[in-house]
């Protein structure tokens, strides 16, 4: 495990988790205590040595980049204001995710949100929205969610090493097909040097599913806080790396021994324009999420009542919107 930055008190991961695959179970271990580790401090890690090819993480930032860069037209042709379940285009603006700061400006990002394909059902589930005007973008856009999906399973599967857990705990609640699973690829664009300082790509915010999985190119942007020292520190780009962080729903389930941490985007002063991509596993919707008992320390108490995963889903949606008409925390 190498440190990639270490400014202050902050120390963010980046772990290689390459050994897991070798099916050695010393080897195994080894990579989940690093997990451990990293979810216990800052939440936060970086993750190498996985299975989403670099060919395939390329290919898929480059339709997204052709994708934003289509006629507004184009693009507000598949609107989520056109969908019962919060599929499709996101305009710059139509997003506040701040959390902290109730008059902090709309986040200058747009997005573009892809589930799984399925006929209009429960919460979250419908039909996803692709633009007539780019149509290989639904090919590779759902290659990718395949790859970043089984990589979820993955780190499921060393959380579950990492706490003490049979290896396969999560594997109903990480891999049902039906599960509420979000790719949401972003595009922030250059600051103009007025704005610079005063607008936010991404509000601070924590993710409140379970886990996530950020893909982001090499211009920079994303910060985490160090809730000790209320400081906001950088996750450094790496080619091919993911950021993982956990969200509120495995902070519930660990009684807040894994942190599900704030972090936002900074809109820096910058020529370039910046993508980036996160994966939400926030799994099947019907799992009772409580303490774990590897998680309660003698003398111990849980923290939180046990929730219905899509009941934790529909209350922070409903919030969301209730706070600022179209605020979605994911
Ligand atoms: O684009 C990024 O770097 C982060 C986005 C994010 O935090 C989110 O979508 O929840
Ligand atoms: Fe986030």
């Amino acid at each position: 495990m190498g440190s990639i930055e270490d400014a202050g008190n902050i120390h963010i991961p980046l772990v290689d988790i390459s050994p897991y695959f070798s099916g050695d179970a010393v080897g195994k271990q080894k990579v989940a205590d690093e997990i451990r580790d990293a979810f216990e401090n800052q939440g936060f890690l970086q993750v190498i040595g996985h299975t989403v090819p670099l060919d395939i993480q390329d290919r898929y930032l480059a339709a997204i980049a052709e994708f934003f860069s289509l006629p507004l037209a184009d693009k507000e042709s598949v609107s989520q204001s056109n969908s019962k379940c919060h599929r499709g285009y996101e305009r710059i603006g139509g997003q506040k995710l701040d959390e902290l700061d109730e008059n902090a400006t709309p986040d200058q990002k747009e997005g573009f949100s892809i589930r799984r394909e399925r006929p209009l059902g429960r919460f979250l589930e419908g039909p996803n929205q692709w633009p007539a005007t780019m149509p290989h973008l639904k090919d590779v856009y759902m290659e990718y969610f395949d790859a970043v999906h089984q990589l979820s399973k993955t780190m499921f599967r060393l959380i579950a090493l990492s706490l003490g857990l049979s290896e396969d705990h999560f594997d109903y609640f990480a891999s049902d097909p039906n599960s509420i699973c979000l790719c949401r690829a972003h595009h922030y664009p250059p600051t103009p040097k007025d704005s610079a300082g005063r607008t936010r790509g991404v509000g601070a915010h924590s993710d409140f599913g379970a886990l996530t999985l950020l893909l982001q190119d090499n211009v920079g942007g994303l910060e985490v806080l160090h809730k000790p020292t209320s400081t906001w520190h950088a996750v450094t780009p790496i080619q091919g790396a993911y950021v993982v962080n956990i969200g509120d729903l495995m902070q519930i389930w660990t009684n807040n021994r894994y942190k599900s941490t704030m972090h936002r985007v900074i809109s820096p002063l910058s020529e370039h324009d910046r993508y980036s991509s996160a994966f939400f596993n926030d799994g099947a919707l019907d799992t009772i999420v409580e303490c774990i008992s590897t998680c309660l320390g003698p003398g111990e108490k849980p923290m939180y009542a046990p929730i219905r995963v899509e009941d934790h889903c529909i209350k922070r949606y409903q919030q969301s919107y209730g706070a600022g008409g179209t605020k979605i925390t994911v």
